[in-house]
Formats: C-alpha cells, structure tokens, sequence
C-alpha cells in the first residue's frame, strides 16, 4: 500500500463541478490535473492554464507538475518549467504551465486532463561554507568530460 499524505484543498469558484486531481490507475505516481477553463494555445506560445485549486501541502512536501506524455508525444504539448514546483507555502491557485512546441493550434477544453501532480518530500539544505573541497576521480569535469555517444566498434 502506497503512503498517503492528507493534502488541504480549496476549490476557487471556476473549478465549481470539475472533479478533483486523481490518479488514474492505483499505481500512478501522478494525479491528472484538469483544466477549469477552455482556452487555444497556438503554436510556439505558452499559457497558465487555470486549474481552480488552491491548497496548503504540509511542510516538507511539494508539488510538482509534469507533463503528460501522451499530449507531448502526440501534440507537442508540454510543461516548459518542469516539474513546475508548488512551494507548501503558496496558497494562490495552481497553474498549469503550457506550451505548444507542435505545428497546429492546440484547444484546450475545461474538465480536460492537462498535467499530472506529484506530491514529492522536500529536504531543505544549510550551507556550511569551507576553504577547501575535498578531491575526487571527477574533480573539475563535467558537461560531456566522461564521453559522449556510445562508440562504434
Ligand atoms: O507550474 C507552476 C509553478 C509555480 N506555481 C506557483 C506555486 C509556486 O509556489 C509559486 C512560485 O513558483 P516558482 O518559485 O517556480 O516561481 P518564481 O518565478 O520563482 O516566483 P516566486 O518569486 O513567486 O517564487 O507559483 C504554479 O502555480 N504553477
Ligand atoms: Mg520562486
């Protein structure tokens, strides 16, 4: 069995008769979120698209939102900022960040499933500054330093 977190939610009036982010099958680790307006994004443009939720995630949590691999893959439709970070402390109404990397104008229907929502644990760090770095095999590299495509034989 799959932990739960209870997550308080605040439906904003234009989400009124939507249903809520669910997951679609028992296993998913993301809710779909739904659309509570209808709106076209053309080709190369971006919209925040509203969702008509607000919420409060408990300290130590976050949301992230992500992309949907179907509306990707079939229309070019995706999260530019992925995975959009919801902050526990945000209580405004959740956005749905898209855009359309596709040819054609993309329509968006409210109620339509336009993004997931994963709710994730959130460690925050505490710098501890220092003179020196400890050395390592990888030092300095990085960005390609170990190689690139696989080589031909
Ligand atoms: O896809 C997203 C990303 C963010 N947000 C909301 C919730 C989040 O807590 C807040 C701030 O997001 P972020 O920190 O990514 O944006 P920013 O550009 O750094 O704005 P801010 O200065 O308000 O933090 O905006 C959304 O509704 N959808
Ligand atoms: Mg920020």
């Amino acid at each position: 069995m799959t932990d739960m977190v209870s997550v308080k939610l605040k439906r904003l009036p234009h989400s009124e008769g939507l249903p809520l982010p669910a997951y679609a099958t028992q296993g998913a680790a993301g809710m779909d979120v739904l659309a509570a307006e209808d709106v076209t994004i053309d080709p190369g443009a971006r919209h925040a698209v509203a969702t008509g939720l607000a919420m409060a995630i408990p300290a130590g949590y976050e949301i992230q939102v992500r992309p949907r691999s179907g509306l990707a893959l079939k229309h070019g439709i995706t999260v530019p900022n992925t995975p959009g970070t919801i902050d526990s402390d945000y209580r405004g109404e959740l956005k749905v960040i898209l855009i359309n990397h596709g040819a054609e104008p993309f329509a968006i229907a409210r109620g339509d499933r336009v993004a997931q929502l994963v709710l994730a644990p959130v460690t925050q760090a505490r710098w501890c500054e220092v003179d020196e770095l400890d050395e390592t095999d990888r030092g300095a590299g990085g960005f390609g330093s170990t190689g690139g495509h696989a080589a031909l034989v």
